[in-house]
């Protein structure tokens, strides 16, 4: 066939470019069933062209529900799982996803799947756990892998993500490589540490964030790659929501706890590395950084949002380091405009080094997320709405949280709804799932206030945070409920966390009979 010229610039390895086919050809190889991996995390990185053309024969040939998957991405991809959810090509899905298409899919029951931490998921699956079932031996039939380049060893330069794709390339059998040749290469921005398993594992050496000392890119056995396609999308992220009056209180309030930790030598003048989770509220805590007086500030993370690429250019920010780096097109162009100033600030690892606990404890981490729900003993959810209706998944939260030395979640103390003006209470008398514990977080932060909870009883910890996190609406509410639980526990000598079972969920068993969590009485 016929190579076009800017992928044989990209390729450097002449062999590969025998193997480069029509992605229509590789449609055969597909079989219903199939283990498969995916490069990718948040949105970024994920193949594309040969997922677009398993879709069209799908369509074409009315094959939903026939040609189903069992599919492992590191985190979560971009658009075209959700296709895949649309057209019913998963099985199985982990460990984490975005986009309403797939989590629809999984809420009405026709995806298994399920959320790992992101740190132990990839060793996981090479360890075989997922793959049990099969009776072949093989963990996955084939990884489809985006690279920006290839080196003269055959060996694969990634995209904006790492991921999970050293993991995936180690145990899988046949190997597709998406070259893609609308985004520029990102070579030279990767530190990859490929798996070794225990009893042989080492530790990682790194002790500061632009410690480098794995390799720039993914070496893997040029006989087990089938097919190499040319790839001519750019990854599509859609564009932030500006920050709101409730997100710049919370990162108000965040700035503030962060200046008196350093007035009281608790933290260094430049903070410690700051990690910081998904969505619009952790975007604009880290818009309300660049505002403040921090300088010579780094960053041990997963993701990277277009926020980071502010915090870089105010020069607040030395270095950053992600599995991920998830930007917007114009943060896109912003990055590549600016190439040579953030290749020297900037490393992408592999996400079982970005989310290893180890790393995370020694570097000190200052870990950030967003929960859906925490309770008043600060047990918090992250991931089910009412206890079972999936929304992402867990991600990192949990690796970062149960690891870093102030582990703090942020959210609005209550989002609106179109039954209830207030909305939903972020807290709550019991967390209708949990996710992270009420030994993992030392603070959480609303735009009502922030509640330090380090050293604090648990009867502390829930009048802390009934003050300063709950929407006034809600505070007499959880008020009561918690000297009603008091004055029962007293009675039954369980005074540790007290609580009224049969009352624990009435916020959620309100909510949806009677579209609010405002309940007007406890019998
Ligand atoms: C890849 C990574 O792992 S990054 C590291 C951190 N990862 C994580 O923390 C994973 C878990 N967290 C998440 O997925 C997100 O932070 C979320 C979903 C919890 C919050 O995301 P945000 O964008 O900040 O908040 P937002 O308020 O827009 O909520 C997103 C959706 O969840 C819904 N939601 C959130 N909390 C609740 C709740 N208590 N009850 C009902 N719905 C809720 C919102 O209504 C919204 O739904 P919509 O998209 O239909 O409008």
């Amino acid at each position: 066939m016929t190579v076009s010229r800017l992928l044989k610039d990209r390729v450097r390895y002449a062999p590969y470019l025998k193997k480069v086919k029509p992605v229509e050809e590789l449609i055969p190889l597909f079989k219903d069933g199939q283990y498969i991996g995916w490069s990718g995390f948040t949105g970024v990185g994920a193949p594309k062209a040969v997922p677009e053309a398993l879709i069209k024969h799908v369509e074409e040939n009315k094959l939903q529900g026939k040609l189903r998957f069992n599919l492992f991405v590191g985190a979560s991809a971009g658009p075209e799982e959700c296709k895949w959810a649309e057209h019913d090509m998963i099985l199985r899905r982990a460990p984490h996803q975005v986009g309403k298409p797939i989590a629809k899919a999984i809420n009405d029951g026709r995806i298994q799947f399920f959320d790992k931490h992101l740190s132990m998921f990839p060793q996981d699956l090479t360890y075989g756990f997922y793959s049990k079932e099969r009776t072949d031996g093989k963990v996955l039939d084939y990884t489809i892998i985006e690279a920006t380049a290839i080196k003269e060893d055959g060996s694969i330069v990634p995209g904006p993500s790492v991921g999970a794709s050293p993991e995936f390339i180690s145990v899988s059998d046949k190997v597709i490589i998406e070259v893609n040749t609308a985004t520029p290469s990102f070579e030279g921005l990767h530190d990859i540490d490929m798996p070794v398993n225990p009893p042989y594992r080492q530790p990682y050496p790194y002790t500061t964030v632009d410690h480098k000392s794995g390799i720039d890119s993914i070496p893997v056995d040029p006989e087990r790659v089938v097919a190499l396609v040319e790839s001519t999308q750019r990854d599509l992220v859609g564009p932030n929501t500006p920050s709101d009056a409730s997100s710049q209180a919370i990162a108000r309030h965040l700035v503030e706890f962060f200046e008196n930790e350093v007035r009281h030598g608790r933290l260094p003048e430049n903070l410690h590395p700051l990690q910081s989770g998904i969505g619009n509220i952790a975007n604009a805590v880290i818009e309300g950084l660049t505002d403040s007086s921090f300088k010579h500030l780094n960053v041990w993370t997963e993701v990277l949002q277009d926020s980071f690429l502010d915090l870089f250019e105010n020069g607040a920010l030395d270095y950053a380091t992600a599995t991920s780096i998830r930007l917007t097109e114009d943060g896109f162009n912003r990055f590549f405009k600016n190439w040579d100033e953030y290749s020297k600030k900037l490393c992408l690892r592999s996400q079982v080094v970005s989310n290893n606990p180890e790393m995370i404890r020694r570097l000190g981490v200052i870990a950030m997320n967003t929960p859906v729900e925490v309770d008043i003993y600060a047990h918090a959810n992250s991931t089910n709405v009412s206890g079972s209706r999936m929304l992402n998944g867990l991600g990192g939260s949990a690796d970062f949280l149960r690891n870093a030395k102030l582990s703090i979640m942020h959210a609005p103390a209550a989002r609106a709804t179109k039954t209830d003006p207030t909305g939903i209470s972020t807290i709550v008398p019991m967390a209708s799932h949990v996710d992270q514990t009420e030994h993992d977080l030392d603070v959480l932060v609303t735009d009502v206030g922030l509640a330090d909870l380090r050293g604090l009883s648990p009867r502390e910890r829930a009048r802390q945070i009934i003050k300063h996190c709950a929407h006034p609406d809600y505070q007499p509410i959880l008020t009561d409920y918690l000297d009603k639980s008091e004055h029962y526990a007293k009675l039954h000598k369980c005074m540790h966390e007290p609580h009224m079972l049969k009352n624990a969920f009435k916020f959620h068993l309100n909510l949806s009979e009677k579209g609010t969590m405002k309940v007007d009485n406890w019998d």
